[in-house]
């Protein structure tokens, strides 16, 4: 219904439209349109996702790992049992993960029980922006990284997603 709505329609829609038409752009998080649509009006699609960022940003430690836990497995149980949110099932789909090998769905199960296993919450990375090859090879190089710093990376593609799902609900 929302899809490609003009800045100026979405400066004009009463609160609780608002919340509800952006709900999902961070997944499963509406606290972020909570946010973000009480700073209206914006100048653009971008200049919403400028201040979605900012308020993941400003997130306590807590809020941050919260937000990341609210992420399904990529190409895990959920996708397999085709229960993720629209937007994410198109995310994983572009990203070519409905498609893997036996072999490359056996690696990617383990990256990411090993990435939970060490960090206390999911791997996240923009699918959109990523193929298989890229992500298996992310999962295994991210694995190797702090866990201050796959917060703030994971954070960092949090940010990416929801840009590009403001993107699908706002034309520039
Ligand atoms: N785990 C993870 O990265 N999940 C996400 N990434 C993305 O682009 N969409 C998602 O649901």
């Amino acid at each position: 219904m929302a899809k490609g709505m003009k800045i100026e329609e979405v400066n004009s829609l009463i609160n609780d439209e608002c919340v509800d038409v952006f709900k999902n752009i961070v997944e499963c998080f509406p606290q972020v349109a909570k946010a973000i649509c009480t700073q209206r009006p914006f100048r653009s699609a971008e200049h919403m996702a400028d201040v979605a960022g900012k308020y993941l940003d400003q997130l306590p430690t807590e809020g941050k790992e919260e937000v990341l836990k609210l992420h399904p497995d990529l190409a895990g149980r959920l996708a397999d049992e085709g229960k993720l949110t629209s937007e994410s099932t198109k995310e994983q789909k572009s990203a070519g993960l409905d498609k893997l090998s036996a072999q490359e769905k056996i690696k990617m199960n383990q990256l990411n029980t090993s990435y939970r296993e060490k960090f206390g919450f999911p791997f996240v990375i923009c699918a959109r922006e990523n193929k298989v090859e890229a992500i298996l090879q992310g999962l295994e190089a991210r694995l190797k990284n702090t866990r201050d710093n796959e917060l703030g990376t994971g954070i960092n593609e949090v940010k990416k997603i929801c840009r590009l799902r403001i993107d699908d609900l706002v034309t520039s």
